[in-house]
């Protein structure tokens, strides 16, 4: 692994990315490395990161930003052999600490050399690719408000979400699984789970895998002001199953109509997005290869 692809996000996490370059560019010189930049300018990324890919050959490309720059990049490898490494400056980085990916830069950058690769499953949400979490219902509205705020950070969500609760409407949801499970009624929340935790350390589907071939759809369902605490608590606490207002479905695809609506907003990898419904989601096995810290020898 000589040739690297650092895909830098001068945005996310609100984090000074000014020494970035240098400090990368300083541990691939002492490991024997090359590192090669793309920056993002929130305009056409994708493409013009498959046009680099296609000018230029990389043994593994790097994102270095939040769960959306992990997500472009991961869209753009996903079924090819080229592998996904992570350097976690967003902020929430869901996806990275799933993996056990070092938070810290030196710790995540060891990876280069230090590394076992893993092919994981990824989502398609009708035509669109999501790594780790999607969902449609009031985290979807409180990521779209946030998207278009100024103000970032954990504050700014916390204070969307409890503006927005107050008026918030359910939605009606139908949903079969190819397991011949369904679901039929309003939910607060529906998330399609290919991952466990959302980067604010919620646990949405707690002891899941993200290279079962299976992905969960985590259904919240109206819950009274009063049961609030308690169901935050719940997810704090890896404890979704216990709650009486949550259920989850495990699947490899799914249908789901929104009553009445034939467009809606979701949000994929922490990016908002407009869904044509009825939706459909569905697991491509095993289609990212990733670098994850190496297994600890066996005893
Ligand atoms: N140069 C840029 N200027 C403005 N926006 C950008 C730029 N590059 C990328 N973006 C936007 O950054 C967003 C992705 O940010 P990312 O998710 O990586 O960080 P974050 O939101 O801080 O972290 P997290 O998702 O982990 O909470 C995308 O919406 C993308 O369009």
């Amino acid at each position: 692994m000589r040739q690297l692809l650092f895909v830098l996000n001068p945005i996310s996490g609100d984090i000074d990315k000014s020494e970035l370059e240098a400090t990368i560019t300083a541990f691939c010189v002492e490991h024997g490395r090359q590192a090669a930049f793309f920056h993002t300018t929130g305009e056409q990324d994708q493409q013009r990161l498959q046009t680099e890919l296609l000018r230029h050959t990389y043994d593994a490309v790097f994102a270095c930003g939040g769960d959306g720059t992990v997500s472009l990049v991961a869209g753009v490898l996903a079924g090819t052999s080229l592998p996904l490494g992570i350097l976690p400056l967003g902020s929430g980085n869901g996806l990275s600490k799933d993996l056990g990916i070092p938070q810290d830069l030196p710790g995540a950058l060891r990876l280069m050399w230090e590394h076992t690769i893993s092919p994981l499953d990824t989502l398609r949400i009708n035509n669109n690719f999501s790594a780790h979490l999607a969902d449609l219902g009031f985290n979807a509205l409180v990521v779209e408000r946030f998207s278009a705020g100024d103000t970032r950070g954990p504050g700014a969500y916390v204070r969307i979400a409890t503006h927005e609760y107050l008026a918030y409407e359910p939605a009606l949801y139908r949903i079969r699984t190819d397991r011949g499970e369904t679901f039929e009624g309003p939910a607060f929340m529906v998330t399609m789970a290919n991952g466990n935790t959302f980067g604010s350390n919620v646990v949405i589907n707690p002891d899941s895998r993200l290279d079962d071939g299976e992905f969960e759809i985590c259904l919240i369902a109206p819950f009274p002001g009063t049961a609030a605490l308690g169901v935050l608590y719940q997810l704090y606490t890896r404890d979704f199953d216990a709650s009486l207002y949550t259920q989850r479905l495990r699947c490899r695809w799914a249908e789901i109509e929104v009553i009445g609506q034939a467009r809606v907003l979701g949000q994929l990898d922490g990016e908002p997005l407009e869904l044509t419904a009825p939706i459909r989601a569905e697991i491509i096995p095993r289609s990212l290869r990733v670098l994850l810290p190496p297994a600890p020898p066996t005893a």
